[in-house]
């Protein structure tokens, strides 16, 4: 029998899909366009050594644009592999790098790409299905980035469509925040008083979806 969190999670998830999937391409498009201008504004993106990306599928932000600026920067990129008994490791790619399809259906690097070993100076950009503004995650129910994220030293950042921007998820003890939750509005986290990044007070209640 699910605990009352796992059954609430996947309820949760289901209807947040189902928005998420309502939005139109051209909305993706500038909902994608103003998370992509805050984070690439930041600090810690410019500074870290490793930007540890994923491939975004279906309504997830489109990531795999970021790609060739920072190619052409010189940055070193991982997108994440999925390993047996859900596990995930960090592989590094670049503009030739061959891409496979997971069966869960986002690009997935092989084995031939170099293995990353993240520091406390990387930046993680986790993905997920909804965040709330103190860094909680909704993410797809594998618990890949849970478990990894277990281990893992440096920086995380989540990209949230304001319109999937939860009040307060309900966490269970091996759920990790993000320390920074990105919205076309503003940035929000544990340690933010959720500021837009003029520092104008961001939006406290959660918009709906147009
Ligand atoms: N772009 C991207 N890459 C990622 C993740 C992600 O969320 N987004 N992951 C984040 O962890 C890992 C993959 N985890 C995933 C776990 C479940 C599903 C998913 O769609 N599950 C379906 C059932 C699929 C099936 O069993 O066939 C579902 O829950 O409906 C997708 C990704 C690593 N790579
Ligand atoms: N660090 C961990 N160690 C062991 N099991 C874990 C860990 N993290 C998550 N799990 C297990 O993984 C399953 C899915 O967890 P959860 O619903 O939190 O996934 P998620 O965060 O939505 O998924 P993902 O991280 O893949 O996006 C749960 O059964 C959970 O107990």
């Amino acid at each position: 029998m699910p605990s009352t969190t796992t059954a609430e999670k996947a309820a949760l998830r289901r209807a947040l899909r189902r928005r998420a999937d309502e939005l139109s391409p051209a909305q993706r498009r500038s909902s994608d366009e103003a998370l992509f201008a805050r984070l690439t504004a930041l600090p810690q993106w410019r500074q870290a050594d490793l930007l540890l990306l994923f491939h975004g599928m279906g309504s997830e932000p489109d990531t795999a644009r970021l790609l060739p600026a920072l190619w052409a920067a010189g940055r070193t990129v991982g997108l994440p592999r999925c390993l047996p008994g859900h596990g995930m490791e960090f592989r590094a790619v670049g503009p030739d790098t061959p891409l496979r399809r997971h069966p869960f259906g986002m690009l997935e690097p092989d084995e031939a790409c170099p293995l990353l070993v993240p520091t406390a100076r990387s930046l993680a950009l986790v993905p997920g299905v909804s965040f709330d503004p103190s860094g909680g995650r909704l993410g797809q129910g594998g618990g890949y980035y849970d478990r990894w994220l277990a281990g893992y030293p440096g920086r995380t950042v989540g990209l949230c469509r304001a319109c999937l921007l939860s009040e307060s998820l309900a966490l269970e003890t091996h759920d990790r925040r993000v320390d920074l939750v990105v919205t076309e509005d503003g940035l929000y986290g544990p340690s933010q008083s959720h500021t837009t990044q003029s520092g104008a007070p961001g939006p406290r209640s959660v918009p709906e979806c147009t």
